[in-house]
């Protein structure tokens, strides 16, 4: 259906195309002055001549190296200086002034200007330098200043390791900003290329060529030569964009090995286990005080059910624990050094990524090359929550109750001591609740659970009173 959709609509563009090149032949055969408006079949029939010369081919490996030098210097550049500016205020403060001169100043200014100091061999790599510079440099910053921050604090939580964190949570979030700078950039690095080559008159460039149309009136050459611009730069996006599609799929992938090796996990020693104290603890916000001089001892070993009206403090409570807000006053004990796993109260996932990676990245082990055996293992999981066949899913796919379900089999696979569960069982219909009730009765027995509920029944089933 959706393929028939773009079938038609590139049929549609094609007709389109045809259309304007027939108005264009028309209108010049009215005029019927070359010079002042050469027809498509002229201008084709030029083009067809230049492309069987060599000598067009390497004005064209000329204009292309350096065109295509200065964009990826540019988006270089301008995303390293993006990621500097995001980390220390100070650099964003420094490169704002730069950036707004860069994005504002006329491109034939900068180019009569760089001429004085450089030669016009290299003029067209640094105008398309600077064109690329800002566009990127805006772009990757914008994504950087989006980055969900609850997909942190799930990192946090799962103490995720930072090429983890940046390969399957920020690269995907950044890709389309990253995308979108690249697309822009392409398009003015060949149009200011090309302008900057024109004005500097570089020998053996396509802006010679265009200069040389213009003295000599060759009306024909100068439509063939930005033909070949617009294909150029058409070729170069398409190509590059593929390219950044493809690496981004590949990071998102986990591939997984049927080297048959046995699961060789090492038994870690179970973290002693321990009481969790609240001493005299307070939390507020602004004026509003949530949790005020609370004190109370969660037993090691055990499920522990927190109940209390909605807006009383359970999830900052749960928040605090896991050390994603700081208290006010008061001391928590018993949590340093211990792993943590969370099904928070809001869903957080890489959107973008399978539910295998979603839930596979929380076991930092061997991540590289997950072994086979990690994929049955998880399927298992999947299956004994009622999610069959999903592995593979994009989990923006899934709907509010299979998420949730992916959520609980995440938290349980993770290396954990303490796990948080912030009203998991949310929109799941009756059958399917008990069926996944029953799984986290299981995986909890003996463990120490904090358990945030409404309702007095899933209380009963899980933890038994
Ligand atoms: N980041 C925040 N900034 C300001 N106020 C907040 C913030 N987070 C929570 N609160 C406030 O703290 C209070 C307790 O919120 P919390 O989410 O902890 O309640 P809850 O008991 O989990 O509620 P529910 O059962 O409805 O989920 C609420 O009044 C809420 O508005």
């Amino acid at each position: 259906m959706m393929q028939n959709k773009r079938k038609k609509q590139s049929k549609m563009r094609w007709w389109a195309v045809a259309f304007w090149l027939l108005a264009w032949q028309i209108l010049s055969m009215q005029i019927g002055q070359e010079i002042l408006i050469v027809s498509p079949v002229a201008t084709g029939k030029r083009l067809i001549w230049l492309i069987c010369g060599i000598r067009f081919w390497k004005i064209i490996l000329h204009s292309t190296i350096r065109i295509m030098g200065g964009f990826l210097l540019g988006i270089f550049a301008g995303s390293s200086a993006a990621v500097l500016a995001f980390r220390y205020k100070r650099i964003e403060e420094l490169c704002y002034p730069m950036i707004c001169v860069m994005k504002t100043t006329p491109v034939a200014s900068v180019i009569i200007l760089l001429l004085m100091w450089i030669s016009s061999g290299n003029l067209s790599v640094c105008i398309v330098f600077l064109m690329t510079f800002p566009i990127l440099y805006t772009n990757v910053l914008e994504g950087l200043q989006h980055l969900n921050p609850k997909l942190n604090e799930m990192a946090e939580v799962f103490e995720l390791p930072v090429w983890v964190r940046l390969r399957w949570i920020g690269i995907p979030q950044l890709m389309p900003y990253i995308k979108a700078g690249c697309a822009l950039g392409i398009g003015l690095a060949w149009k200011a290329g090309t302008a900057a080559e024109v004005i500097g008159i570089s020998g053996g460039t396509i802006g010679e060529k265009l200069y040389q149309a213009k003295i000599y009136l060759e009306t024909a050459d100068l439509l063939a030569w930005t033909t070949m611009i617009l294909v150029m730069s058409y070729l170069f996006e398409k190509l590059f964009l593929g390219m950044l599609d493809m690496a981004g799929e590949r990071l998102k992938r986990i591939q997984i090995s049927d080297s048959g090796k046995t699961d060789e996990v090492k038994n870690v020693p179970v973290k002693e286990q321990q009481d969790i104290i609240l001493t005299h603890l307070s939390k507020s916000y602004g004026e509003h005080c949530v949790i005020q001089n609370l004190s109370r001892t969660f037993p090691r070993g055990q499920t522990t059910c927190i109940m209390a009206p909605s807006g009383a403090g359970k999830t900052t409570l749960l928040r605090l624990l896991m050390g994603l807000e700081v208290p006010n006053s008061g001391r928590i004990t018993g949590m340093d050094g211990r792993k943590k796993s969370a099904v928070f109260q809001e869903q957080i996932f890489g959107e973008d990524l399978s539910v295998y990676a979603n839930i596979r990245i929380v076991r930092k082990r061997k991540l590289f090359e997950p072994e086979k055996q990690e994929y049955e293992k998880i399927k298992t999981e999947l299956e004994a929550v009622g999610l069959l066949d999903c592995m593979d899913q994009k989990v923006k796919e899934l709907s509010f109750g299979m998420r949730q379900r992916v959520a609980l089999v995440r938290a349980f696979y993770a290396d954990w001591d303490v796990l948080f569960l912030d009203e998991p069982f949310r929109g799941l219909d009756r059958s399917t609740r008990e069926l996944v009730m029953e799984y986290t009765k299981r995986k909890c027995s003996g463990k120490q659970v904090l358990f945030v509920t409404h309702d007095a029944e899933e209380k009963k089933l899980v933890i038994g009173k």
